[in-house]
C-alpha cells in the first residue's frame, strides 16, 4: 500500500518544520506556528473528589493522562511552542453558568449534581475554588498562558482565538479531558476557524463508556483533524530547532 502524503499547509521548504506521524496522514508542524492547548486539566475532571468523580463518572484513566500531558508540555516548551491551559467554569455566583433559559443550566452535570446535592452548592467549577484549579502536577510554568472558558468549546466567548491568531498559530495540538466533550468541541470549532487540529489520543481521556473515546478518535481522524500519540509528538518536536535559540 502507498504511504499517505504528508499534510503541509506551508510554502515549500519552509524552515524549522518536522513531520509528526499521525492518522490518517502525517502532518508537518513547526514550533513557529503550533501551540499545545491543554483542555480542563482541573481537579474537577482529574482528581478524586472533583466534579466528575462526584457526578459518578469513572476517572480511573485520568491519572495516567496527567503524566502523559506532563511529557507533552516538557517537549513543547523545549521546542519553544506556546502552552495554553484552558480552565472550565464560572464565577462564584454562577452568573456565567446561565439561567434556566440556557441549555447549559439543564445539561451541565456539575450544575445538576449541585442541585441534587445542596451540600455541594457553590463548590463545583466555581472560580476561586479547589475544583476549578488545575491539578498540582500540571501547574503552569512562566510563559504559559491560562484561558478561562464557560462552555464546552474553548473558542466560544473566550480569548483563545485572539491569543492564537496574535501568535500566528495555525496548528493546535490538543490534550486534556474530556476527549468527547470539551476536546472534541474545541477541535471541531478550531476546524471551522481554519486551524489544523491534532489530538494526542493517549493524552486525552473520555467521560462515559470506552467506546466513546473510539468514537471521538474516529470523528477527528475522519472529519476534523489528525490523531497522533505522545511518543510520536515528543519524538518529532524533539528534532525541531528551538525557535528561541
Ligand atoms: N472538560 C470537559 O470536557 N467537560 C465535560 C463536561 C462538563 O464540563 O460538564
Amino acid at each position: 500500500m502507498r504511504e499517505p502524503p504528508v499534510i503541509d499547509h506551508r510554502p515549500e521548504n519552509a524552515p524549522d518544520t518536522v513531520v509528526l506521524p499521525a492518522r490518517p496522514e502525517p502532518i508537518r508542524v513547526s514550533p513557529h506556528d503550533t501551540a499545545v492547548v491543554v483542555i480542563d486539566m482541573q481537579n474537577a475532571y482529574a482528581s478524586e473528589g472533583g466534579y466528575v468523580d462526584l457526578a459518578g463518572f469513572d476517572i480511573a484513566g485520568a491519572a495516567g493522562v496527567i503524566g502523559k500531558i506532563g511529557q507533552v508540555l516538557d517537549a513543547a516548551r523545549g521546542a519553544g511552542m506556546p502552552v495554553i491551559f484552558l480552565q472550565n467554569g464560572w464565577d462564584a455566583e454562577y452568573v456565567e453558568a446561565g439561567t434556566p433559559g440556557s441549555p447549559n443550566y439543564h445539561k451541565s452535570n456539575a450544575l445538576k449534581t449541585m442541585r441534587a446535592r445542596p451540600d455541594l452548592a457553590g463548590q463545583l467549577l466555581a472560580r476561586g475554588g479547589w475544583d476549578y484549579e488545575l491539578v498540582d502536577a500540571l501547574t503552569p510554568k512562566p510563559g504559559d498562558i491560562r484561558v478561562h472558558k464557560t462552555r464546552y468549546s474553548a473558542f466560544f466567548n473566550s480569548q483563545l482565538d485572539s491569543i492564537l491568531r496574535a501568535r500566528g498559530i495555525r496548528t493546535i495540538v490538543f490534550v486534556g479531558i474530556a476527549s468527547n466533550v470539551c476536546v472534541e468541541s474545541t477541535l471541531r470549532d478550531g476546524f471551522h476557524l481554519e486551524y489544523f487540529g491534532v489530538m494526542l489520543e493517549d493524552a486525552t481521556h473520555h467521560l462515559g463508556p470506552d467506546f466513546i473515546q473510539q468514537a471521538t478518535v474516529y470523528n477527528v481522524e475522519k472529519f476534523f483533524g489528525w490523531v497522533s500519540t505522545v511518543a510520536d509528538f515528543c519524538g518529532a518536536v524533539g528534532q525541531a530547532p528551538n525557535k528561541e535559540a
